[in-house]
């Protein structure tokens, strides 16, 4: 919203050479909501509502095809969180059969925003009425991958914006998604939720990449299809986020048991179960590589026909220097800890009444924030009875 970080904004873009912001697409005023989700969504969003939409509505009309809409954003604080949910909103309103993305920024665990869980609460159960579907990246696990694999010491958000840009692009650069095909995808947000979102109560996508390491270790690495999918599958059922220190005793389900899953007991622990997945693989050989590890029904929810809960985007182009690499987007059980820690904390603040008078001075009463932890709580349940 600040005015300064815009323009940093719009001149870093300049001066890489490679693209720049229209000079008229931007909006900011002089303050932002002071990490205050009512504040962004009373009384921002509705002021500049008219401004906003018009912005969008002029880029959306220099669209041949308009595929949708990803938008960018976190969640403690009270801009992004706050008017970004209000937008999204209009959004749904205004383009009522538009695609929308939420790509959300989960803050760090702990010394950030006081307020944070209420901002988040607040911001999922709003955005699961209108989005299509939430796009999560946590800020603890990026900070990890930096530290860990990046071998960066000292971590900025610059280092963290880099690697979520780039397990993005590892998503969104161009790849054929028909089996076999040789046409790049005209649609990928369209694809993307059509592969990934078979119910509109499960809408949390997370998204992990193989290999990742800083650029100079590349030209001493060699990685082989085989290994990156075996460690891409493991990173899956056993919900690690990176290839460093994956739980290997993590199994599947025994399947053919006459219990249909959901209601089965015998799930061992922290088996992370699927709704869907996709896996994007770029680089040299990829219509070699076998991917029946990733079919097996066991990974699935049992509601969904495995054939249809798995798809694999490919292209022999390969991605920001990494002769071979693996994505995987899925709708699984990886967010269920973060999501109950968020939703326990800010209801243990709720019912001391912390800090709430500073929502209803915005208009956000007590009924509102009872509506989110219902809306989350039913969440939660459905991605723990997969
Ligand atoms: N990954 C990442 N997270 C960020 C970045 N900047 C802020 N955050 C996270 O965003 C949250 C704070 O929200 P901000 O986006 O700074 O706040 P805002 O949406 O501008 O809202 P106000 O400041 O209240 O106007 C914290 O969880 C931060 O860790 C960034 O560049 N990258």
């Amino acid at each position: 919203m600040e005015p300064k970080v815009i323009s940093q904004t719009l001149s870093t873009a300049a001066r890489s050479g490679y693209w720049k912001y229209d000079g008229r697409s931007h909006f900011c005023q002089k303050q932002g909501s002071g990490n205050n989700w009512a504040n962004g969504y009373s009384v921002h969003g509705p002021k500049h509502k008219e401004v906003i939409m018009d912005l969008v509505q002029r880029e959306a009309e220099k669209c041949d095809r308009l595929g949708g809409f990803f938008t960018i954003m976190s969640m403690a604080g009270g801009t992004g969180s706050g008017l970004g949910a209000f937008v999204t909103q209009c959004l749904r309103d205004a383009f009522p059969s538009s695609f929308i993305l939420n790509h959300v920024i989960w803050p760090y665990g702990t010394g950030e925003v006081i307020v944070q869980n209420y901002n988040s609460v607040l911001t999922l159960s709003h955005l699961y009425q209108s989005s299509d579907a939430l796009l999560v990246h946590e800020n603890d696990v990026i900070h990890k991958i930096c530290a860990q694999l990046m071998n960066i010491k000292q971590i900025s958000f610059r280092d963290v914006n880099q690697v979520i840009a780039h397990q993005l692009g590892s998503v969104f650069q161009p790849t054929y998604t028909a089996e076999g095909g040789l046409h790049y995808s005209r649609n990928p947000l369209g694809d993307l939720m059509e592969m990934l979102v078979p119910h509109p109560e499960f809408k949390m996508l997370g998204l992990r990449n193989i290999p990742q390491m800083p650029e100079n270790f590349l030209a001493y690495s060699t990685f082989s299809w085989p290994g990156l999918i075996k460690h891409l599958r493991q990173m899956l059922i056993a919900n690690a986020k990176m290839e460093e220190g994956i739980d290997w005793q993590v199994r599947p389900p025994c399947l053919g048991s006459s219990i249909p899953s959901s209601h089965s007991t015998n799930k061992p622990l922290h088996f992370n179960t699927s709704v869907a997945n996709l896996v994007i693989l770029r680089g040299k050989d990829m219509h070699s590589v076998d991917l029946g590890s990733f079919r097996d029904p066991s990974l699935y929810t049992s509601w969904l026909n495995p054939q249809d809960a798995f798809n694999a985007w490919k292209t022999p182009r390969s991605f920001n220097k990494y002769e071979k690499s693996a994505a995987l987007v899925s709708n699984s059980q990886f967010l269920l800890k973060p999501l109950d820690s968020v939703v326990g904390k800010a209801w243990n603040m709720f019912a001391s009444k912390a800090y709430i008078h500073q929502y209803t001075k915005f208009g956000i009463q007590e009924e509102d924030f009872l509506d989110s932890f219902t809306a989350l709580e039913q969440v939660i349940s459905s991605y723990s009875n997969l």
